[in-house]
């Protein structure tokens, strides 16, 4: 190849290594602008959300808008930094509003808590304190934590002002009533912190903490409809009732509440009507389970008395079997000593066939004794099999409902019987009481403090003193004592045949030891104590009336400085 050749070679592979350079650089530049496109509306739309905060950074806004829309480059330079300052002044400002709401908020909830209202509204507006303190830089949680202060506002004020006639047990206002009034079980009133039922205001105060627990990020402004997920849990608990035919009105009255769109502010009351009615349908199948299994082990004692009348009779089939046996036993025996003296073979194969015949005989002879009683005896034991079967599946039936059902009653934490078991043994023991007259104690234990042991050891250090506290507390009462979680860190004892003034000795003696228990957790020692709060049964008093003056004395010790039992007022 000649150099003329060679260099021209040369050149055509640089244009063309030129050009795919160029066509790179096009497609970048393409790409580029593309980009800055996008970005340049995302600017736009983000900076047209962002107005209204604030009227420098409006400005500042409105400059880097137009600044795009023209694409004056010069300009865009100087709004991105007017828009800087703005930001950082506007995030001043935010921290300073932030600051002034939650100091507003704090004084707000302060006089509230030196109103000395009921401990449920006490332990509700200090936990809102603290949320207040967590939540209160971000501005959005705002309008959620002013409603719940205004729900415990409206519940402090007007349980002040309703007369104590009229405002209900703790234990029925707490739990809510089994029976609802015609204004609450209306179809669509909604249940709102201001209004006047003394239990709706509890459970409303209630329901924000709880919608809470059940979604943290869940949004709380009362008005908004409750999602249709939680409507279909809802329903399915209602169908489960509905197919126990147990209180048909009641449940119906809740579906269509339902069908009619529930909003947040209902929902809590609304669950803990639903609640109420499937903890009712349970006891009620447990108890309709318990009495068809009584009705199956009534009839197996019946027929275990037939068949035992049957194999009686069945003496004469016995004894067909046994000479049967003998019978073929004593053939077998002749063959083996005549096949052991047999000379020649024709005369042992005769012997084998004559005895052979002779066993037939035997089989023939019991086949026909038996044949006719034959289809009874495979009956009977058909039947027997199949008792036996059902009296085996009875008793698992038996050994799990009755595991459901201590399940159902006890606390899985301590292990002791829980709030449900509580309110069906304080209600046989008000029925005793009214009966017989007999002095009857009702006491309320609560640990002293415990949310510090929870905040500086942890949750499972907080578990393991409630674990401790109730062996401690159990172990020292009598066997007809009734000792109880009644939830939290609030136990209950009911204490029969007990005069207030015995009561207060044992309880204070057990207060006393659990103050001198060493109780450590990781080697840190933690002291622990309790306060109580007794009240004895008077004629006419409904366990919750009596529940109130045991909380209220409670109260009254925890007041007088913590670790000491207090006794109701006469
Ligand atoms: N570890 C644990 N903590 C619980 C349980 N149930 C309730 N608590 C906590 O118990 C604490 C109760 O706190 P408070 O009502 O303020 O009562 P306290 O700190 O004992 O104060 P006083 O009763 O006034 O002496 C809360 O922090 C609850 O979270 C539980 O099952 N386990």
């Amino acid at each position: 190849m000649s150099n003329s050749d060679k260099s021209g070679e040369g050149a055509s592979k640089w244009r063309d290594k030129y050009l795919d350079a160029l066509d790179q650089q096009e497609a970048a530049e393409r790409a580029y602008q593309e980009e800055l496109q996008i970005l340049q509306r995302a600017l736009v739309r983000v900076s047209v959300a962002a107005d209204g905060q604030q009227r420098d950074l409006d400005a500042a806004l409105e400059l880097l808008r137009s600044s795009i829309r023209n694409n004056e480059k010069s300009r865009f330079h100087s709004a991105l930094k007017a828009l800087d300052a703005a930001l950082l002044q506007f995030d001043d400002a935010r921290d300073e509003m932030s600051t002034s709401l939650r100091a507003a908020m704090q004084s707000l909830i302060v006089p509230l808590l030196a109103r000395e209202p009921a401990r449920p509204l006490k332990k509700s507006l200090r936990e809102l304190a603290q949320e207040v303190t967590r939540q209160g830089e971000l501005l959005r949680s705002y309008p959620e934590l002013l409603a719940r202060l205004a729900g415990l506002q409206a519940e402090v004020l007007a349980v002040e002002e309703v007369p104590q006639s009229e405002k209900g047990g703790f234990l029925s206002r707490l739990m809510g009533s089994h029976q609802t009034s015609a204004a609450e079980g209306g179809e669509s009133t909604p249940v709102h912190p201001s209004s006047d039922q003394p239990r709706e205001r509890l459970s409303s105060g209630k329901s924000d903490r709880a919608l809470f627990e059940l979604n943290p990020n869940a949004s709380l402004r009362d008005s908004e409809t409750v999602s249709e997920n939680m409507r279909n849990i809802i329903n399915d608990l209602l169908q489960s009732v509905e197919a126990q035919a147990l209180e048909p009105a009641r449940v119906s009255a809740l579906q269509q509440r339902l069908r009619s769109g529930i909003t947040n502010a209902d929902l809590i009351p609304m669950l803990e009507e639903v609640r109420d009615l499937v903890m009712a349908a349970y006891m009620a199948a447990t108890r309709t389970f318990a009495a068809y299994l009584n009705e199956v082990n009534l009839e197996l004692a019946d027929i275990y008395g037939v068949l035992d009348a049957a194999v009686l009779h069945s003496g004469d089939l016995q004894s067909a079997s046994d000479t049967m046996q003998a019978d073929v036993l004593a053939e077998f025996e002749r063959l083996q000593s005549q096949a052991s003296e047999a000379t020649d073979l024709t005369q042992l194969k005769n012997q084998v066939q004559s005895r052979l015949g002779s066993i037939r005989a035997a089989l023939n002879a019991y086949r026909q004794r038996t044949s006719a009683a034959a289809p009874v005896t495979e009956q009977l034991s058909a039947l027997a099999h199949r008792l036996k079967t059902m009296e085996s599946e009875a008793r698992k039936n038996r050994e799990v409902l009755e595991e459901q059902r201590k399940k159902a009653l006890q606390d899985s934490l301590t292990g002791l019987p829980n709030r449900e078991a509580y309110n069906e043994r304080i209600a046989l023991e008000a029925q005793r009481f009214r009966r017989y007259g007999n002095p009857l104690v009702l006491a309320v234990c609560d640990l002293d403090y415990f949310k510090k042991i929870n905040d500086t050891l942890g949750h499972q250090a907080g578990d393991r003193v409630l674990r401790v506290l109730s062996s401690a507390i159990n172990k020292r009462l009598r066997e007809v004592d009734f000792f109880g979680r009644y939830g939290g860190e609030e136990f209950v004892v009911i204490m029969p045949e007990t005069t207030p003034e015995q009561a207060y000795t044992v309880l204070d003696k057990i207060r006393a030891a659990i103050f001198k228990t060493d109780f450590s957790y990781k080697d840190m020692p933690v002291e622990l104590s309790v306060s109580i709060g007794i009240a004895e049964f008077r004629a006419d008093d409904s366990a919750e009336q009596v529940f109130e003056r045991a909380d209220k004395a409670l109260y009254e010790a925890k007041a007088a400085g913590r670790n000491q039992c207090r006794l109701a007022d006469g």
